[in-house]
């Protein structure tokens, strides 16, 4: 029997959790069951009761209190105490069964998915083993990086190195799709969702100045020029190009308030995990038994 599931990441703030209400709301219209398991030590508040809540093993603010880690420091280590009592995660998991989407729900700080090992090991229990779910991740930006054009492609690499770090089928989802209706024009929006490397140039907040000013970058002990604005600017050009160029990313597009973004977004997460394969027809009185019993 195979199992379905979704790694919702994402930098802090992105709408994570958020997107996980949506989510599991949009499940429950669709009578299709969910199971919720919340992996942020951090996480305090939840429209949705999580189903397996890792605060219920180790919670961020003990961990802070009692080992003196700040609050990166202290989740690598609530991580790593998942890792050595892994039963935790993975006995109520076993009992998951395929109809089920299982949504996890991680937390925002960026190292854990740019250079620490925890995750990727994570990610192998969960999809290996005797659990074998298939899993797609879902890695969330904020639409109004769009308005910066720069932090936008730097976030683009942070979804990069998380596709690469981990090795699994991964969607972009651009989300908060509602702050930047009416401030970017619909034809623009496209140049972000497939990314175009001419919108480094096209940048409208770009001053010509910016071109030959080199005084922010200068090493702040020696005085040296590290890097002229035009040089930064190249950079950010190479950069945008290697992206467009190899087709590297592309983004959905996240409305939480719009059934069908909702709907979009479920079926990339189901065709990346083949769920919909391996269903049998089922009769709907006994799918409507199934949900009562949750
Ligand atoms: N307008 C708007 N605000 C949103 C949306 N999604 C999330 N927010 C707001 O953005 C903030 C962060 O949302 P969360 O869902 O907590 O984000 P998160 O990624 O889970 O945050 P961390 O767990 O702290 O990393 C909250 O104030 C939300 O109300 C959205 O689609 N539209």
């Amino acid at each position: 029997m195979s199992k379905y599931g979704t790694l919702v990441m994402g930098p802090a703030g992105a709408g994570k959790s958020t997107f996980c209400t949506a989510l599991i709301q949009h499940l429950q219209n669709s009578k299709r069951p969910c199971f919720y398991v919340n992996l942020d030590p951090a996480a305090e508040e939840f429209a949705f009761e999580p189903d397996l809540d890792i605060k219920d093993l180790i919670s961020l603010e003990d961990v802070m209190e009692e080992m003196s880690l700040g609050p990166n420091g202290g989740l690598i280590y609530c991580f790593e105490f998942l890792m050595e009592n892994l039963d935790f995660l993975t006995d109520p998991l076993e009992d998951v069964t395929e109809d089920y989407l299982i949504v996890f729900d991680m937390p925002g700080q960026i190292e854990l998915y740019t250079h620490v090992p925890v995750l990727p090991n994570l990610v192998k229990v969960l999809m290996q083993g005797s659990l074998n779910i298939r899993m797609c991740a879902a890695y969330l930006l904020e639409a109004t990086f769009v308005i910066d054009r720069p932090k936008f492609f730097s976030g683009t690499l942070s979804a990069m190195s998380a596709m690469m770090m981990l090795e699994m089928p991964h969607i972009n989802i651009l989300s908060k799709m509602d702050l930047v209706k009416g401030q970017v024009a619909r034809r623009d929006l496209q140049r972000f969702v497939d990314v175009d490397a001419d919108l480094i140039d096209d940048d409208p907040s770009r001053k010509p100045s910016d071109e030959e000013d080199s005084k922010n970058y200068r090493d702040p002990a020696t005085k040296e020029s590290l890097m002229s604005g035009s040089a930064f600017h190249k950079l950010n050009k190479a950069v945008a190009e290697l992206i467009d160029g190899f087709s590297m990313v592309s983004f959905l597009k996240l409305d939480v308030q719009d059934e069908d973004s909702l709907g979009a977004i479920l079926s990339y997460i189901d065709d990346a995990t083949q769920y919909h394969e391996a269903q049998e027809p089922r009769e709907p009185k006994e799918f409507d038994a199934d949900m009562e019993e949750q």
